[in-house]
């Protein structure tokens, strides 16, 4: 696996140069045959819209279709890959107190047909099961040459930066850090997102 890198410019920007990092990026997390498998997973389990945390769906801010996924034995690998990715990158960029995955993961469908997108936002929400959220993973599983739009940026004290997107790579996010997809234009994309709980910051 490929040493993890802090990206703090992207298209030619100057590095960011806030407090703390936005975001890691780290290639290669699954292989191009396992975002095979993920997406085969996504195609053949039941969907239910993308809501806000404790607030229902709005399909303007967000849209999309999402599948949760729960810590089984067929998807245990899902969760050790993603467990130990976190916890090296809180370990290197970090240093939050983590517990657990204390909710399923999700497998996020957003769709050009219908301009799939989540609006800027950050992922401690207001429900007690997304209150203890601290770090955030977004796994892309559909090329980038399947879709057009639908890029994940974050806005670290104003400065958005956009997140590379091959196929294969985690971005790690704090939860508390604005983000968004912007709209799919054509084609879908997939992503593999999940959060890491621990106990509130003090
Ligand atoms: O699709 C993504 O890459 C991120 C999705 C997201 O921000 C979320 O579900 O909270
Ligand atoms: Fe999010």
């Amino acid at each position: 696996m490929s040493s993890a890198f802090a990206l703090n410019s992207t298209n030619g920007r100057p590095p960011f140069t806030g407090s703390g990092e936005v975001f890691v990026a780290q290639q290669d997390v699954f292989s191009a045959e396992e975002c095979q498998t993920l997406r085969q997973l996504m195609d053949l389990s039941p969907t239910e819209s993308g809501n806000l945390s404790g607030f229902g769906t709005v399909r303007s801010i967000r849209a999309c279709d999402i599948s949760w996924l729960d810590d089984q034995p067929e998807t245990s690998w899902i969760f050790e890959r993603l467990a130990r990715l976190l916890s090296s990158i809180n370990q290197q960029s970090f240093g939050f107190r983590l517990d657990s995955f204390q909710e399923g993961a999700q497998l996020i469908r957003y769709d050009g047909s219908e301009l799939g997108t989540y609006d800027w936002h950050a992922d401690r929400g207001r429900a007690p099961a997304t209150r203890t959220r601290k770090l955030s993973v977004s796994v892309q599983i559909t090329p980038e040459a399947e879709y057009q739009g639908g890029r994940l940026e974050l806005n670290g004290e104003g400065t958005v930066i956009e997140a590379p997107a091959s196929l294969g790579t985690a971005i790690v996010f704090p939860s508390f850090v604005l983000h968004r997809v912007t709209p799919v234009t054509a084609g879908r994309r997939i992503a593999l997102v999940a959060w890491l709980h621990g106990p509130a910051f003090s």
